[in-house]
């Protein structure tokens, strides 16, 4: 695949985002690319809305797992591209096409001139929620054709394209998703003594989290507590019986995901209380922080060093990824590949440079060629 087929794959699925376990029109389409490649080596299981792809090893002693993501985001995209996204209201706005556009081309090579060990591709839903790693850690197939060692990229729109970074260690958070929902006592806008307004009450709630982090956390802890979203009310003369918010917890230390739990239940019995609401909290899905082993970074940097890319040392992110799941039980290492876009992830204006592709394609090809399972 050269720079151009690459460059309308991305374009293909820049158009077709959805949402985790939703990715059927994904999943058809991967599918289509990777039946017009040599099948020699390649044999192509579905699970759920996702993909695994063994390539067959010519003197295997083992196997090298490589994941991309594949799921879109519930954000509208305000660009110009002539390739905007189809669907109203979501958008490949975490580079999504870009990881498995890149894990298309590496595949595509590999399945020409496969190397000594097998190689998986694992095309994986639902990154961005509810996380698809964890189930398909449990299931039999993934089970059967389990790898030894595991890597995967994400894109880095702040860095230059023909640069990539990572660290040993952690690189990116725990995390943990929120979500409260207050039932309480509406009525008329003109008689608010008669009423427990739940938006007003949802609304305290967020600034009191935000005491969470500044107020009852060791300041030295690395921790956020973000809410994206706030929803309550019908219209502007009723005052409303329910509101919700949702949002997301992220740490460095796993044990401090439960301390901000706790002074959020805190919180939540006084605003109980002064607000003469239910208040019920839901905690959705949690990360395991993405923990890099130290001797697969050694071997990737040098692997780096010995082509025309720039290396940096990352620092630690509070992005999430379900990838620390794999990294939990599989030795390996995530890296972030240098995209520059002037617009960060999760934005509607996200514009990665194409050109990032054939270098994502040909870091993956040589880390998979020179890699060594230890
Ligand atoms: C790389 C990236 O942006 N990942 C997402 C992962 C989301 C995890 C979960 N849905 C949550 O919000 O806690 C991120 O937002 O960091």
């Amino acid at each position: 695949m050269d720079q151009d087929q690459l460059v309308t794959i991305r374009r293909d699925l820049h158009k077709i985002p959805e949402i985790g376990f939703k990715e059927t029109k994904t999943q058809a389409y991967l599918l289509s690319k990777i039946a017009e490649m040599d099948q020699t080596h390649l044999t192509v299981y579905k699970w759920e809305t996702g993909l695994l792809v063994k390539v067959n090893g010519k003197e295997p002693k083992g196997t090298i797992g490589y994941r991309a993501d594949i799921d879109g985001l519930p954000i509208t995209e305000d660009t110009d591209f002539p390739f905007q996204s189809e669907h109203e209201g979501y958008m490949h706005a975490c580079g999504h096409d870009f990881h498995m556009t890149i894990a298309l081309g590496a595949l595509n090579r590999l399945s020409k001139e496969p190397v000594n060990d097998h190689v998986l591709f694992i095309f994986q839903p639902a990154e961005e929620g509810p996380g698809g790693a964890q189930p398909l850690l449990e299931s039999t197939i993934f089970k059967e054709l389990k790898p030894d060692c595991i890597f995967a990229l994400h894109v880095a729109p702040e860095m230059p394209v023909g640069h990539v970074s990572s660290k040993p260690g952690m690189l990116f958070a725990n995390t943990s998703e929120l979500f409260i929902d207050f039932k309480g006592k509406g009525g008329h806008a003109a008689y608010p003594h008669l009423t427990h307004d739940m938006v007003l009450a949802a609304s305290g709630f967020v600034t009191q989290l935000q005491h969470i982090v500044s107020r009852q956390l060791d300041p030295i802890e690395q921790a956020v507590v973000t809410i994206g979203k706030i929803n309550g009310g019908t219209v502007q003369n009723i005052i409303s019986e329910t509101a919700r918010i949702e949002g997301t917890i992220r740490t460095g230390d796993a044990n401090s995901i439960a301390t901000i739990k706790q002074a959020i239940e805190r919180f939540a019995k006084g605003f109980e209380q002064s607000h003469h609401c239910k208040i019920d909290i839901d905690y959705g899905s949690n990360y395991y922080q993405v923990f890099n082993d130290a001797s697969f970074i050694e071997q990737f940097k040098s692997i780096v060093d010995q082509s025309t890319l720039n290396w940096h040392d990352a620092s630690e992110a509070m992005t999430g990824e379900d990838f620390g799941y794999f990294l939990k039980e599989i030795p390996g290492f995530m890296f972030w590949l240098g995209v520059d876009s002037e617009y960060g992830l999760h934005q509607s204006r996200l514009n990665p440079d194409e050109e990032a592709l054939s270098v994502g394609v040909d870091i993956v090809e040589r880390t998979i060629r020179h890699i060594e399972i230890n």
